[in-house]
C-alpha cells in the first residue's frame, strides 16, 4: 500500500540500544545503591523492550488499516476524488530524566497517500469520550487544561458597542494552579506498553509483587506500577481501569468488561441487600437513621401461571404485534380470569411448550435455544425478586422475544413452582383466590420492588431497572448490568442540525419511553464554575443540573444525549430569546440510576426525528451572552445566580425522593 520505503529495522535497532542502555542504568542503579541485581529485573527489561518495538510496529499499522477503513466508505461515490499524497512523521516524545526515559524516541511515520483531500468541514463541537455510566470527577486537578489561541476571540464579529469580546485569559488563569505544559506529561502509550508487559510477564509467572520489587517500571515517580501509588498519581492498573486501550494483543479489550450479570446479582443476594437500607429515599449502607434488619426477600412461588398473567397487564396496548398475548389472542378474545389449571383447555401453551410436549410428553418447557447461561440466570434472578413479573415486562427486561418470555420461565419453575435456585418458601395449598391475594404480613413482591427495583411499574416500562447503593463506601453497580447499555438504549444517530450537531431517532418510541441517560462527568461546584468560562468562550454548554451537590458536564466524555439540542416547551408561545423554533418533545427527570444521581431522558415520536429538550428559560440569556459585556456589567449576586443557572440549565427534579447526594456532601 504504501509507496513510501518503511523504515525496517529503525525501531528494533533503537529498542535494542535502548535495552543495552536500560540495562546498564539499572545494574549500575542498583550496584550503586548497594541492592542486589533482582534475578527478574533482566526478564522485565527484556520483556518490556520487545513489547515496545513490537507495540510501535503493530501502532503504525493499525493507524494505517484504520485510515484505509475509514476512506473505503467514502471512496465508493468518490472516484475522482483529488487524495493527498504526504508521509506524516510523528516523534515520540522526548525523555524527562529516569531509567526507562532515557529509550531514543522511534518516531512512527503514517502513510497517508490515498487519503481524500476533500473532507467536509465539521461544525464545530466539543470531543468527548463515550460513557455508559457519569464518572464522578468531582473537582478537576488543579492544572489549566484549556488555553485558547489569541485569535480566538468570542465569535469574530464586533460587539455592538465597537470591539471585540476576548476571552478572559486572567479571571481562567486564575482558577488553575500552573498551566497544562507546566505539568509532568502522561504518555498514553507509555501505559499501554507497561501493562502489556506487565501482563506477558505475568503469564511467566511473575507476580506483579515481584515486578514491582525489580523496581525496574517504578523508577521515576511517574511510572508506579501496578497499585502502587506515588504521592498523587495513581498506579498503573488504577489509571488501566480508567481508559480505553488500543486493541494492541495483552491491552484489555475494550471496554473494559462489566462484571456479569450473574455475579452482580448474586452480590446483590448475599453482600449488598443486608447492608442496604430499604428506605427508596435513603442512599446510606449502614443507615443510622432506618436502622431495621432489612433481610433478603426470600423467592416465593409464583402465584400466576404465564398465561394468568397475561390477563393481568393493565396497558396491553404497549404490546407489539408479535407479542406472544396477541398471537394466542388473549388480548381481544379472552376475558376475565384464565382457569388455574395447566390443563385447561382454553390455554393454549405456547410455540416450544407445545414442541416439547409433542416429543417427550408433559414435561416441562425448555428454555429457548438462543437464550445462554447468563439470560436463564438473569430470569431466575427476576423471578426472584418478583415470581409473577408480567412475561411482557420481563421480555422488555431481557430484550427478549415476549414468545420465548413464557417457555424460559416455565423452564426455571420445577414442579411446585419455585424457580430453580430460588431460596425455596413452602406455599400453602389454598384456593386459586387466595394465592392470588397478598398476605398482609409478608414481604410482597411489591414490597420487594419498592425496595429493591424502585418503583415498579414505571421502571418495568421503561426498559431498565436501576438501583442506587452504597456498599462499603463504594458507589456498586447493581441491578442495572441486568441490561446493557446499548440495549436498554434506544437506536439514535447524530446529524447536522440547525445548531451544530444533533441527535435524531432511528426508531419510534412510545410515550413517556425511556431513551437515555444522560452522562458525563459528575463534577463539583468549583469545576463547574472554571469549566463556565469555556462554554462561554464556546458558546456550547454540555453541563446538565444533577443534584444540589453536582452537574454532570458531557463535555469531555458522554454519551450521544450530548448532542441534543433545544426546543421550546409546547406551552411557551414565543419561546426563549436566542433559542430558535423547535419544541421540545423530550423530558428529563432525575433518578436513582446505577451509582447515583442520574438524569434520564423520555420521548414521545417517531423514528427521524430531531430529540429536542427544553434547557430552560435562563440558558440562552445567560449562557449565550445575552448579556452584552458579558461578566462585567454583572455584580457578585448576579455572577452567581448566572453560575448556579448555568449548572442548573436542566429541569430541577423537586421530588425530595431525589433531593440531595449525601454522599458527595461528606
Ligand atoms: C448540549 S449542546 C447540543 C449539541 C450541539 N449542537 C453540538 O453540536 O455539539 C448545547 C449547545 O448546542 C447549541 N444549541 C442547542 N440548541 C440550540 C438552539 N435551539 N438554538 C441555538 N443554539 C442551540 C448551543 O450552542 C448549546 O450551548
Amino acid at each position: 500500500m504504501s509507496a513510501n520505503p518503511r523504515p525496517e529495522g529503525l525501531t528494533s535497532r533503537r529498542a535494542d540500544r535502548a535495552l543495552s542502555v536500560m540495562s546498564k542504568t539499572y545494574n549500575m542503579e542498583a550496584a550503586n545503591d548497594g541492592e542486589q541485581i533482582n534475578p527478574h529485573g533482566s526478564v522485565c527489561l527484556e520483556v518490556f523492550h520487545n513489547t515496545w518495538v513490537e507495540f510501535y510496529e503493530w501502532e503504525r499499522e493499525y493507524c494505517e488499516a484504520k485510515l484505509a477503513a475509514l476512506m473505503s466508505e467514502r471512496r465508493k461515490g468518490a472516484s475522482a476524488t483529488p487524495t493527498i499524497t504526504a508521509t506524516a512523521t510523528t516523534a515520540r516524545p522526548t525523555s524527562p530524566p529516569g531509567p526507562i526515559w532515557v529509550i531514543p524516541c522511534p518516531q512512527t511515520i503514517v502513510d497517508l497517500s490515498g487519503v481524500l483531500a476533500d473532507f467536509d468541514a465539521a461544525p464545530q463541537y466539543e470531543s468527548c469520550t463515550p460513557l455508559n455510566g457519569n464518572v464522578y470527577v468531582g473537582d478537576d486537578p488543579d492544572v489549566m487544561p484549556f488555553l485558547p489561541f489569541g485569535e480566538e476571540d468570542w465569535d469574530g464579529s464586533p460587539l455592538p458597542g465597537g470591539g471585540r469580546k476576548r476571552f478572559s485569559f486572567e479571571d481562567y488563569i486564575g482558577e488553575y494552579g500552573q498551566l497544562a505544559w507546566m505539568s509532568e506529561f502522561d504518555d498514553p502509550d507509555l501505559d499501554c506498553i507497561l501493562y502489556a508487559t506487565t501482563q506477558r510477564l505475568a503469564s511467566m509467572s511473575i507476580s506483579y509483587a515481584q515486578m514491582d520489587a525489580t523496581s525496574v517500571f517504578a523508577r521515576t515517580p511517574r511510572l508506579p506500577l501496578l497499585s502502587v501509588s506515588s504521592g498523587d498519581h495513581p498506579g498503573l492498573e488504577a489509571r488501566a481501569a480508567k481508559r480505553d486501550f488500543p486493541p494492541f494483543p495483552t491491552l484489555p479489550s475494550t471496554p473494559t468488561p462489566r462484571p456479569s450479570a450473574p455475579s452482580v446479582l448474586s452480590t446483590l443476594k448475599t453482600q449488598i441487600y443486608p447492608l442496604f437500607c430499604h428506605n427508596l429515599t435513603c442512599i446510606r449502607h449502614i443507615c443510622p437513621t432506618h436502622s431495621e434488619d432489612t433481610p433478603y426477600p426470600h423467592a416465593t412461588a409464583p402465584r400466576r401461571k404465564s398465561a394468568q398473567l397475561a390477563n393481568d397487564d393493565p396497558t396491553p396496548d404497549l404490546c407489539s404485534p408479535t407479542c406472544y398475548r396477541r398471537r394466542r389472542g388473549l388480548h381481544t378474545e379472552i376475558s376475565g380470569t384464565i382457569p388455574m389449571s395447566s390443563s385447561s383447555s382454553s390455554v393454549v401453551s405456547p410455540p416450544a411448550e407445545r414442541g416439547r410436549r409433542g416429543i417427550t410428553g408433559p414435561s416441562q418447557p425448555a428454555m429457548p435455544d438462543s437464550w445462554s447461561a447468563v439470560d436463564r440466570d438473569t430470569l431466575i434472578t427476576l423471578l426472584e425478586l418478583d415470581a409473577d413479573a408480567q412475561p411482557c415486562d420481563l421480555a422488555i427486561l431481557m430484550k427478549k422475544s415476549c414468545n420465548d418470555v413464557p417457555s424460559a420461565r416455565g423452564a426455571t419453575a420445577d414442579l411446585s413452582g419455585v424457580p430453580k435456585g430460588a431460596t425455596r418458601v413452602a406455599v400453602p395449598k389454598e384456593s386459586a383466590a387466595a394465592q392470588n391475594s397478598v398476605p398482609a404480613d409478608v414481604p410482597t413482591v411489591h414490597a420487594i420492588q419498592s425496595n429493591v427495583l424502585g418503583v415498579p411499574l414505571r421502571i418495568l416500562k421503561h426498559r431498565r431497572v436501576s438501583i442506587w447503593l452504597l456498599y462499603g463506601q463504594q458507589l456498586v453497580d447493581v441491578v442495572k448490568s441486568v441490561i446493557s447499555p446499548e440495549t436498554a438504549m434506544v437506536a439514535v444517530e447524530v446529524r447536522r442540525s440547525a445548531y451544530g450537531y444533533g441527535l435524531f431517532l432511528k426508531e419510534s418510541v412510545l410515550a413517556g419511553e425511556f431513551l437515555m441517560e444522560y452522562t458525563g462527568e459528575a463534577i463539583l461546584d468549583p469545576t463547574c464554575i472554571s469549566r463556565d468560562y469555556i462554554i462561554a468562550h464556546r458558546q456550547r454548554n454540555y453541563l446538565f443540573a444533577l443534584n444540589t451537590t453536582l452537574g454532570v458536564d458531557s463535555s469531555l466524555a458522554g454519551d450521544p444525549s450530548r448532542f441534543i439540542n433545544h426546543g421550546n416547551p409546547p406551552d411557551l408561545v414565543d419561546g426563549y430569546v436566542g433559542a430558535g423554533d423547535g419544541i421540545a418533545n423530550v423530558y428529563s427527570h432525575v433518578e436513582i440510576t446505577n451509582g447515583g444521581h442520574g438524569v434520564v431522558l423520555y420521548a414521545d415520536m417517531d423514528a427521524g426525528t430531531e430529540l429536542l429538550l427544553d434547557y430552560g428559560p435562563k440558558f440562552f440569556k445567560q449562557v449565550h451572552g445575552g448579556d452584552d459585556d458579558g461578566d462585567k456589567g454583572e455584580n457578585e449576586e448576579e455572577k452567581e445566580e448566572r453560575q448556579i443557572a448555568l449548572k442548573y440549565k436542566g429541569y430541577w427534579d423537586d421530588d425530595p425522593e431525589y433531593g440531595e447526594a449525601e454522599e458527595y456532601k461528606e
